[in-house]
């Protein structure tokens, strides 16, 4: 099932995504006119093919994979546990630059004996999220084998990755640092950007699903110019301003770009 999130909360869009991606069409005169041009002068609307891009959620059984997606997509929020057999899947509207954009959400299972089938869906993801429980610390670890697994089916090299920590209203603010700390070192080994979050208070599902909708919506306006060979682009469309602060984060409330 796919819908339009949050007509009623554009206002949450956080400040770096506000004025370039929006679930709905944005109020005219609302683009800064960098982002204007950039559409007018860039046949953006011309290739369909970076106009969907799949994104594919991994990590241990009953991390939260299916609240997070189901907190983003439906706002909605089940504390009862049932388990995902193999694949589900939700796809989510966006509009960036004035560009209809979709995410296809493939929410995979956790547990060893539907693996295998979830791993034959891995294959063509743009972006990587892997989730683990912040409250847990043995999630943590079996992250690199989630990505190690993801990784087997996409290019290392073109993929994004983000690195999610769950449940984050389960953590005391002492626990929470702890576990950050550790998250931290192990989203710069494996170059993801690092969010924390919680689908039952729903804080940062929505700013982290707008960063994964900018970032793979750029990726792919970028890999549609280098095939068409026009090159000079590339900073005017450009989303995310400082790759500095791309991979990692700190626990601020209102950082640039994450949690
Ligand atoms: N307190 C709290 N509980 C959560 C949160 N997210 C998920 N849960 C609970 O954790 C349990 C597992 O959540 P799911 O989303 O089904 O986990 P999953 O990762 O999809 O599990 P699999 O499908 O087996 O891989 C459920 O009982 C949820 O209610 C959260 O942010 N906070
Ligand atoms: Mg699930």
């Amino acid at each position: 099932m796919s819908h339009v999130p949050g007509l009623e909360s554009r206002s949450e869009a956080p400040p770096l995504l506000g004025p370039l991606l929006s679930p709905f069409p944005l109020p005219a005169g609302s683009c800064p006119r960098q982002m204007l041009r950039s559409q007018q002068r860039f046949p953006i609307t011309n290739s369909a093919g970076f106009k969907i891009s799949k994104v594919i959620v991994v990590g241990d059984l009953s991390v939260g994979k299916t609240c997070l997606i189901n907190r983003f997509c439906k706002d909605t929020f089940d504390k009862n546990y049932k388990a995902t057999i193999g694949v589900d899947f939700e796809m989510e509207r966006f509009e960036v630059l004035g560009v209809p954009f979709s995410l296809q959400l493939w929410d995979t299972a956790g547990q060893e004996r539907f693996k295998c089938i979830a791993s034959t869906y891995y294959r063509g993801a743009q972006a990587i999220i892997i989730v683990f429980n912040l409250n847990d610390v043995a999630s943590l670890e079996h992250t690199k084998q989630w990505l190690a697994d993801a990784l087997k089916e996409n290019d290392p090299s073109s993929v994004l990755l983000f690195l999610v920590g769950s449940k984050k209203d389960l953590s005391t603010p002492a626990q929470y640092v702890l576990m950050e700390r550790d998250a931290l070192k192990v989203a710069q080994e494996i170059k993801a950007e690092y969010w924390a979050v919680s689908s039952l208070t729903g804080e940062n599902v929505r700013e982290f699903f707008f960063r994964v909708a900018a970032l793979t919506f750029e990726a792919n306006v970028l890999a549609e110019l280098e095939k068409s060979g026009v090159r000079r682009i590339g900073d005017v469309v450009r989303i995310s301003s400082n790759d500095s602060n791309l991979y990692l984060t700190a626990s601020k409330k209102k950082p640039t770009c994450c949690p």
